[in-house]
């Protein structure tokens, strides 16, 4: 195919320590969690709380689980997001970056390397490595990358890929990745999404008074939905066990990686894996959509410790399905979001 004529791609993620050692995930964690996206409390009590209580507390644990799970070439996260930059320059002929909100690299690097590649660069497509809106996930990587674009001056037009979470080749692409994990004799496949504070639904609801306050909210028409993740998410939750044929009742969701005291948005993935069991549910699949790339919260939250509820609590079997990585239908469908911005 031919090259077009100065467009590039950035492919933005959520990002990882530099490195396992505890400082390196200090820095990260301070990074990560002073986002007024992601703790939402005003500056001095949210610094209080990050600085002082959660992250020293939290990054050896951290760290550890960072080791536990770490790949030569780096981390997970890291490394299949540069395998997937890889494939889909591959598909698109034209140059691919990739951008973190947290660490390295910057949106600014990111947009810098790509002027270096395509010196008359007239647009950039950024597509986030987020199906679903949220505050604390597509929200707050879109606004860092629109951030630098101002604040940096750059010449080009900045060309925002809205999320996909219903879009068909993205659900078709997601049902894909799952379809070979089916074949197996299970009794539940559970779809597990990061959680997010009940606060940030609520407050993403641009009507003020539809998200978790109309009955069955998530079901019934509402502009809020353009903004609420739990509306997103089982939006497709069941447009994949529709497209893969999951009797009503073989699956269901939840919400793992809950931090601090707050409500988020249940049922929460930890007590599900102390449930199910008892409810019949013995042999156990496992799929994570909010994520594109596997990473510390698929590959040690899930597949070892809450493999490890799970069995513990009277479960048999156990499977994580890995996510979409650089599974060939996404990176087809990925390459088709940004040929279709050209
Ligand atoms: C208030 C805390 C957090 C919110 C809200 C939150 C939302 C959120 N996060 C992701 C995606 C990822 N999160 C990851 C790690 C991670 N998340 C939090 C906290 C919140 N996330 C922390 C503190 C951490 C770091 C690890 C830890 O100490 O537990 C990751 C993995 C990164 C990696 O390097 O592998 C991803 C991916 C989404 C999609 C989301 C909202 C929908
Ligand atoms: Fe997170
Ligand atoms: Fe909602």
């Amino acid at each position: 195919m031919e090259a077009k004529e100065g467009i590039g791609v950035v492919l933005m993620n959520l990002g990882s320590p530099d490195s396992t050692s505890v400082p390196d995930v200090k820095k990260y964690l301070n990074e990560f969690l002073m986002d007024g996206r992601v703790i939402d409390y005003p500056y001095l009590f949210r610094k209080v709380l990050v600085e002082w209580m959660i992250v020293p507390k939290r990054a050896p644990n951290s760290a550890e689980a960072y080791k536990s799970i770490w790949w030569p070439e780096g981390s997970p996260l890291m490394v299949l997001t540069e395998q997937l930059q890889r494939a889909v320059q591959d598909k698109i002929n034209i140059p691919v970056e990739i951008a973190m909100r947290y660490g390295s690299p910057s949106p600014e690097m990111a947009f810098d390397n790509l002027l270096e590649k395509v010196p008359n660069l007239k647009e950039v497509i950024l597509l986030p490595l987020y199906p679903h809106y949220a505050m604390s996930s597509y929200e707050t990587a879109v606004e860092y990358a629109k951030y630098w674009h101002k604040k940096k001056k750059y010449d080009f037009k900045l060309n925002i890929i809205q999320p996909y979470y219903r879009d068909p080749a993205y659900i078709k692409a997601l049902a894909a990745s799952m379809r070979p994990y089916l074949e197996s004799d299970y009794d539940y496949l559970l779809f597990s999404y990061h959680g997010v504070p009940v606060r940030h639904i609520k407050k993403g609801d641009v009507t003020h008074h539809h998200c978790m306050e109309v009955s069955d909210c998530c079901h019934v028409e509402s502009v809020a939905h353009t903004q609420c993740y739990k509306h997103q998410v089982t939006v497709t939750s069941e447009l994949v066990a529709k497209e893969l044929g999951i009797p009503t009742g073989k699956w269901g969701m939840s919400f793992q990686s809950r931090l601090g005291k707050d409500e988020w948005v249940k049922p929460y993935t930890a007590e599900q894996f102390e449930r199910l069991p008892q409810q019949g549910v013995k042999k156990l699949l496992v799929a994570c959509p909010a994520f594109v790339s596997d990473c510390l919260e698929t590959l040690e939250e899930i597949a070892v410790e809450g493999k490890h509820t799970f069995m513990e609590n009277g479960g048999e079997s156990f499977t994580m399905i890995p996510c979409m990585n650089v599974q060939e239908d996404w990176v087809n469908t990925a390459a088709q979001y940004c040929r279709e911005r050209m």
